[in-house]
């Protein structure tokens, strides 16, 4: 059974204080003030969300938590450990996979390929391919996890003829390869068809039910509103409101930050499931 897939996750859920912890973020892009002290915990185990308007600073904040950008001020703390300003590998490496709004694959090599780049990303990309394929053992894992994801039957295909939602299927398969704690996957439904979406909900309960905790930015509302233990708004730059969906759901704050944006409003009040917003 599938389940097999994952491997159960070294820390047990429920330990003292939250795996993530972000505080007073702030970060300007010359006069653009993407985040104004953005604050967030999430606590081990979790399905969260992070929902907000275009330009909000969901993606900008993802990017200082998994170092691909710098703060300007504030702090990051993964299990208690500061890890504001460090370098993505060494994030990666700390138990926290990331996925990309624009698939970061490699369009040209095999979907195993892509998967075996992923079990030696700790060399130098190049020289793994030098390397040639991976053990037999790399492989088998690879093919595992390819399995889960419900791309077995593509490994020999080029990544580049896959599906968009396969693509995101085969970067969440990537990221799983390193058996993170948290998972942080940036608008994993924008652009994918409902089958492919239903697929990878289930994937991500299982993942969780197995013990990894989730940051989700996500446009689609019916998929965050039914995956998520809590939910997180930004708005301008910071996190107005944090709680369970139904109460994020209902809070008038939370609509005033979707109605000031025309094309944000269908999004949260009609709750449709339909994708917007993805670039
Ligand atoms: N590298 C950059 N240079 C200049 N401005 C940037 C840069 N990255 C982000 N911004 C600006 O910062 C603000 C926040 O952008 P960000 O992409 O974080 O928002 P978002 O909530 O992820 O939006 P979306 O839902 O559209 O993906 C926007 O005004 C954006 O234009």
């Amino acid at each position: 059974m599938r389940k097999t897939a994952v491997r159960q996750s070294p820390s047990p859920v429920g330990q003292a204080g939250p795996l993530l912890e972000v505080q007073g973020v702030t970060r300007s892009f010359g006069g653009v003030r993407a985040l104004t002290g953005a604050s967030l915990a999430v606590p081990r185990g979790r399905i969260c969300g992070l929902i907000g308007p275009n330009g909000s600073g969901k993606t900008t904040l993802f990017n200082i938590i998994t170092g691909y950008e710098r703060a300007d001020a504030g702090r990051v703390r993964l299990d208690g450990k500061e890890v504001t300003g460090l370098a993505p590998e060494r994030i990666f490496a700390m138990g926290v996979g990331r996925t990309f709004q624009i698939t970061r694959i490699f369009a040209r090599l095999s979907v195993l390929d892509n998967m075996l780049i992923a079990t030696q990303r700790r060399e130098r990309w190049w020289r793994s391919m030098l390397r040639g394929a991976g053990s037999a053992e790399e492989v088998e894992r690879a093919m595992e996890l390819l399995r889960f994801v419900g791309l077995a039957g593509h490994a020999r295909a080029l990544a580049g003829e896959l599906s968009y939602g396969q693509r995101k299927l085969l970067e969440l398969a990537y990221v799983l390869v390193a058996d993170p704690e948290l998972l942080m996957l940036d608008e994993p439904a924008g652009g994918v068809n409902p089958t492919l979406i239903g697929q990878l909900a289930e994937r991500i309960r299982e993942l969780n039910e197995q013990g990894k905790t989730f940051l989700i930015v996500e446009h689609n509302m019916e998929l965050v509103m039914s995956l998520c233990d809590q939910v997180s708004v930004m708005s301008f730059g910071s996190v107005l409101v944090t709680g369970p969906p139904e109460e994020v759901r209902a809070d008038p704050r939370v609509l005033e930050a979707y109605l000031g944006l025309d094309d944000e409003e269908d999004d949260l009040v009609e709750s449709g499931g339909g994708t917007s917003g993805g670039r």
